[in-house]
C-alpha cells in the first residue's frame, strides 16, 4: 500500500485546547459546534443529515472511510456538516460497490477535517467542560489566527439554520394514488423520512421552512410531518406559529427530532441547550405507554423541557431517556399529535421505532374514519 504523506492539521477548542493531526478532506479551515457521534457506522448518511449543519463531529469510531461512498447512502442533495475530526482515516476503501474514497468526496464537498486524534480524549474533554465551538485548520497554525477565525463561529444557541437547508420549492413523492397525503414542513428532512412515509401508502408533499400553514392545507393534506433539522427551536416562532395552526385545524400531526421541539414550543413547553448532546446508535429509550425499551438512533444538542411537559395537563410524556432521564416523546392528549426525540427512521441505527410510522398512518386512518 501506497503511504500517503499528510499535511498537518490543526484543531483548536474554545476553551483555548489544542490538537495536532493530519489534514483530511478539502485543505483550509472551517469552524462549527464540536459535536461527537459515536456510532460506528454510517459516516455518509451523518455528513449528509441536514440537521449537523454548522456542526464539527468527532467520530469515536476506530476507522473512517474504510468502506468508501456509495449514492444510495445520503440523506440530503449535498454534504452539510461543517467538518470532521476523526482517529484513523481510511484512504484505501474495500468495497465493491463503493463509487469512490471518503477522501475524494470530502475534497469534492470542500470539507475540511483532521485525523488522528485520539477522540476519546476529546469526547471526554466535551462531555466534562460541554459543547463548545472549534475551528480546524491545515492551512493555519499561528494560535492569533486561528482564535481570529473561531471568534468569527456563530454560536448555536439562537441559530435558525432551517430555512439555509429547506426546499426552496414544493415537491411531491410518492404516487398519486396513494392511500393517503402528507405535507411534510422541511426544517432540514432526512431522505430516508420521506422513505419510510412513501413505503406505508403515503403521498407526501415537502414544503419550505417558512410555508404557512394555510398554504400547506390547500392541498388538502390528511397529516402533517415536522421534520428533523438543523439550529435552535427557541430561534424558529415561525415553525412554531405553523404548527399551533395544524393543532388548531384537528389533523394528524407526527414530529421528529427539530419536529418533537417545535410540537412541544407549539404547547407551550420550553426547550434548552444540553451540556452536550446525544449522537449515536444505542441509546436506550423506554416507550411508558407499552413498558418496551427500545435502542434508538439520536442527533440532538437541544432538548424538550421536562418540568413545563409534566405540569401541562394537555400532554402526555410517551418516551423516556434511560441513560439520563431526558423527554423522548410526548403525545397531545386531546389531539391527533405525537413526536419523538429520537430518529425512528434510523439511517444509520437500529430499527427497533419503526412502529412510529405505522402509528402516524394509523392514527391518519383512523382521523378519517371520524371525519
Ligand atoms: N436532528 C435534529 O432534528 C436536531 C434538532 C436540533 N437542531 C437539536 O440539535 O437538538
Amino acid at each position: 500500500m501506497k503511504y500517503i504523506a499528510k499535511q498537518d492539521a490543526f484543531l483548536l477548542l474554545e476553551d483555548g485546547s489544542l490538537f495536532k493531526g493530519q489534514a483530511v478532506g478539502k485543505i483550509g479551515t472551517t469552524g462549527g459546534e464540536l459535536c461527537f457521534n459515536t456510532g460506528m457506522t454510517g459516516y455518509q448518511e451523518i455528513y449528509t443529515d441536514p440537521s449537523y449543519t454548522g456542526q464539527l463531529i468527532v467520530q469515536t469510531v476506530a476507522h473512517i472511510g474504510n468502506y468508501g461512498v456509495h449514492v444510495t447512502e445520503t440523506e440530503s442533495s449535498s454534504v452539510k456538516f461543517a467538518g470532521l475530526v476523526c482517529g484513523t482515516f481510511a484512504d484505501v476503501y474495500s468495497r465493491t460497490v463503493s463509487e469512490g474514497s471518503l477522501q475524494q468526496y470530502l475534497e469534492k464537498a470542500g470539507i475540511v477535517g483532521i485525523s488522528g486524534l485520539d477522540t476519546r480524549q476529546i469526547v471526554r474533554h466535551i462531555r466534562s467542560k460541554g459543547a463548545m465551538n472549534a475551528v480546524i485548520s491545515s492551512e493555519m497554525s499561528d494560535q492569533e489566527q486561528l482564535q481570529a477565525y473561531l471568534r468569527s463561529v456563530p454560536s448555536m444557541s439562537n441559530l435558525e439554520l432551517s430555512s439555509q437547508v429547506s426546499t426552496p420549492h414544493a415537491y411531491t413523492v410518492g404516487s398519486e394514488t396513494a392511500s393517503w397525503r402528507v405535507a411534510v414542513l422541511d426544517l432540514g428532512v432526512k431522505e430516508s423520512i420521506i422513505k419510510n412515509l412513501v413505503a406505508r401508502g403515503v403521498q407526501c408533499r415537502v414544503f419550505p421552512a417558512k410555508t404557512t400553514f394555510e398554504q400547506m392545507q390547500a392541498w388538502q393534506p390528511d397529516g402533517y410531518f415536522i421534520s428533523n433539522g438543523p439550529g435552535d427551536p427557541a430561534a424558529m416562532d415561525y415553525a412554531v406559529e405553523t404548527v399551533q395552526a395544524i393543532l388548531a385545524s384537528g389533523k394528524p400531526l407526527f414530529g421528529i427530532c427539530l419536529g418533537h421541539q417545535i410540537l412541544a414550543r407549539a404547547c407551550g413547553i420550553s426547550t434548552y441547550k444540553m451540556h452536550h448532546g446525544h449522537r449515536g446508535l444505542n441509546h436506550p429509550v423506554k416507550n411508558l405507554r407499552t413498558g418496551r425499551t427500545e435502542i434508538t438512533s439520536q442527533n440532538h444538542g437541544f432538548a424538550v423541557n421536562k418540568a413545563d411537559l409534566l405540569a401541562n395537563a394537555e400532554v402526555e410524556l410517551t418516551h423516556l431517556n434511560l441513560n439520563d432521564d431526558t423527554v423522548e416523546g410526548l403525545a397531545l392528549l386531546h389531539k391527533p399529535a405525537f413526536s419523538v426525540q429520537y430518529h425512528p427512521e434510523s439511517s444509520p441505527g437500529p430499527h427497533d421505532s419503526t412502529y412510529l410510522f405505522d402509528d402516524f398512518v394509523a392514527l391518519i386512518a383512523n382521523n378519517a374514519v371520524l371525519a
